[in-house]
């Protein structure tokens, strides 16, 4: 008989800089009060849903780690493995770190400001390493050594995501493990991309909202059966379309 396992995904609460309508990447703001509840909300919808996750895997930023811990807390599953890796972290948003995406979007007009924010593989402008944005002295990326990104588009997010979703996520799913993996706006967009074979001009009309859970079926060959769930899903697409229409 064929078995699937459920792999939940979520994207981190609202954090101080999605707020502030500002570039985010891999600089390490925390949730808003806002994002806070709807991480608890998350983990009761997990919970209603008796969606109890086996294990949680998280990028290295504390939005994605305080998002998943509070959703735990939420559904009583604070105390199951979980996994960290920077393969899971947001798109390295280079020079556009900490900029406001308003004002990009009238400095380099709406054309520009598309190709950086959601073509497949024009990167932006790369962050010096002495900018007060970059992490080129973050302890927690020193292993990375000159691999350090300094910035990227969604293919280099695709790229160095989907080994780890070979090596680390996919074993668990095989034996039959609910797996949770929050996470962020363009690392699921990636994800999402490689599980569903979504094209590379396609992938640029996804906008996941923030704090809505959504499950994927997993076949016994790591494809899944189908598009999404979101739990919430009048509450997704409401996120999804603020998220559409960020820097207007
Ligand atoms: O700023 C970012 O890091 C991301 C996610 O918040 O933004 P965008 O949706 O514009 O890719």
């Amino acid at each position: 008989m064929a078995t699937t396992s459920k792999l939940v995904l979520l994207r981190h609460g609202q954090s101080t800089w999605n707020e502030l309508n500002q570039f985010t990447g891999w600089v390490d703001v925390p949730l808003t009060d806002q994002g806070r509840k709807e991480a608890a909300r998350a983990g009761e919808l997990l919970k209603q849903e008796n969606l109890l996750p086996d294990v949680v895997y998280t990028s290295l930023l504390r939005r994605a780690i305080t998002t998943a811990n509070l959703a735990l807390e939420a559904a009583d599953r604070q105390w199951i493995p979980a996994q960290r890796s920077w393969r899971l972290n947001e798109r390295h948003y280079g020079a556009l770190q900490g900029k406001n995406k308003a004002q990009i979007r009238e400095e380099h007009g709406d054309e520009k400001f598309m190709i950086w924010r959601r073509s497949y593989d024009t990167p932006p402008p790369m962050l010096p390493d002495d900018h007060e944005y970059s992490q080129y002295r973050d302890e927690r990326y020193a292993l990375l050594g000159e691999d350090l990104p300094r910035t990227e588009c969604l293919k280099d997010v695709v790229t160095r995501l989907v080994p780890y979703w070979y090596d680390n996520i996919v074993p668990d799913l095989a034996q039959g493990k609910t797996v949770l993996v929050v996470a962020h706006g363009n690392s699921l967009r990636a994800l999402v991309k490689h599980l569903e074979g979504i094209s590379d001009e396609d992938i640029a009309e996804l906008n996941l909202p923030t704090g809505v859970p959504f499950v994927y079926e997993i076949q016994d060959n790591m494809r899944p059966t189908g598009t999404a769930r979101f739990l919430d899903p009048d509450a997704a697409a409401a996120g999804a379309a603020a998220v559409a229409a960020q820097g207007k």
